[in-house]
């Protein structure tokens, strides 16, 4: 007989196996949905050089002091800077540059006055600014360092790299970017019922679902899935399957033939690799058959072939597994809080992770069953951006009750939630 272990425990067993994986460097353009490899500092001051946040005209601040609708100043206009051009050589104070937003503030001037509170005059034949109002000195300047100063932290290892951050890598030059290699994960799917996607149905097979859903699991998380195919239920071809996987990627995942049944080898394969087993039961629902062994130091996840149970093995296991190569610290599914919209009353002698739909609803996030709960059940997985996380050894929650739910589509992970 298999002995359960909490769900806590399972994830505990397989992440002392996790560690971080290489560093790779791609181009900028590709950089995008990667995990950084190294914290970004800034390497500059930002801006590095004082600029106008208008279109305008800088000035010194002094020359306003006693600047009014009835005693306004003339400055005179000695020049004009865009964002290509650089004032050379100090202004006076009675003089004014006129200035585009963005542009470096000449030297002299520590103040700008926007152009729509201002008039220009001609007179003979010299421009000026007339200004009805007094101007602070440093009114209306971008300092340097305002943004973010040399040296400062901006962005930690392992963070999974957003446009915000494309964008402070762009700031500070980097068309290399340094990213974690995307582990890479076999994707082993065991069962002579199964049918590629392109075959026509017969009787008593299916089309293979798992692969192409853990494949796309692989790739939400951060990794890069290779497909294995389909293996028939042979000893032999599932251990030349799993053999050939562990040569070749970081995981190895299987879905199906786990359980107990006469064409389950997923558990002699381990054996013959004489492979440490870390699990093969976990007290949860769906995917209580979820195993896990280590072999030549390689972690092999053998999730259930019922594609709820596969799902859910995927998202409790193998992410954070996989996360954790990708150097990031919170590597769990992030953890909210929700109210139960409808009565859930199976009697939960495990906990039970409900593939669910999580709402904002009048300032407080509900949370409801996706569709039906059966390990077997492809569809409710469509709408399932949750897992209801209902603990074990209770006889069903009611509608209103506060739950715990497991954010599914959050890419930057989370700290453990357990
Ligand atoms: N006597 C017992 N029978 C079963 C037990 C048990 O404890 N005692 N556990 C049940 C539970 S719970 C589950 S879950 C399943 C798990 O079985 P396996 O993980 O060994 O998976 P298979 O038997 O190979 O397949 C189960 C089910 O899923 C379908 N399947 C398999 N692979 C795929 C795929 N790639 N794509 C789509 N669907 C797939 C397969 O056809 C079966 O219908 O065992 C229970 N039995
Ligand atoms: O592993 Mo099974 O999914 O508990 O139904």
């Amino acid at each position: 007989m298999r002995k359960p272990i909490k769900v806590e425990e399972a994830i505990e067993r397989v992440m002392k196996w996790s560690y971080e994986g290489e560093k790779e460097y791609v181009s900028i353009e590709e950089s995008f949905g990667r995990a950084l490899a190294e914290d970004i500092k800034a390497t500059t001051d930002v801006p590095w050089f004082d600029r106008s946040p208008y279109d305008g005209y800088a000035i010194c601040a002094a020359a306003t002091e006693n600047a009014s609708a009835s005693t306004p100043v003339l400055l005179e206009v000695v020049g004009t800077v865009g964002a290509e051009t650089v004032w050379e050589g100090p202004i006076e104070p009675h003089q004014a540059v006129k200035i585009m937003t963005g542009a470096a503030i000449p030297d002299g001037a520590n103040a700008v006055i926007m152009v729509e509170l201002t008039q220009e005059v001609i007179k003979d034949g010299k421009t000026f600014v007339q200004i009805k109002r007094r101007v602070a000195e440093g009114e209306n300047i971008s300092r340097i360092g305002e943004d973010m100063q040399e040296g400062c932290l901006l962005v930690e290892k392992g963070t999974v790299i957003n446009p915000g951050v494309v964008a402070v890598l762009a700031t500070f030059g980097y068309y290399r970017v340094p990213v974690m290699k995307r582990p890479k994960v076999a994707i082993i799917a065991t069962g002579s019922e199964l049918l590629e996607v392109y075959e026509p149905l017969e009787k008593g097979k299916i089309r293979n679902s798992n692969a192409y859903m853990l494949k796309a699991q692989v790739r939400r998380a951060g990794g890069e899935p290779i497909v294995y195919g389909k293996v028939k239920d042979t000893f032999e071809a599932t251990f030349e399957a799993v053999t050939k996987a562990m040569q070749e990627a970081d995981i190895v995942v299987t879905t199906g033939g786990v359980s107990v049944g006469d064409f389950d080898y997923i558990p002699n394969v381990y054996e013959k690799l004489g492979a440490q087993l870390l699990f093969n039961k976990v007290g949860m629902r769906p995917g209580s058959v979820t195993s896990a062994a280590v072999a030549d130091k390689k972690v092999l996840f053998g999730l259930s072939g019922n594609p709820s149970a596969c799902y859910v093995g995927f998202e409790l296991f193998v992410r954070p597994f996989l996360k954790a190569m990708l150097g990031q610290k919170n590597c769990y599914l992030k953890k909210v809080q929700a109210i139960l919209k409808e009565d859930f009353l199976k009697t939960n002698p495990f906990t039970r992770f409900v593939r669910a739909k999580l709402s904002y609803n009048d300032g407080m996030l509900h949370v409801e069953p996706a569709g039906k709960d059966k390990s077997n059940i492809v569809s409710s997985l469509v709408q399932a951006n949750s897992l209801l996380v209902l603990p074990g050894g209770s006889r069903g929650f009611k509608a209103g009750t506060k739950v715990d739910v497991l954010l599914l589509e959050d890419e930057e992970g989370a700290p453990k939630w357990s």
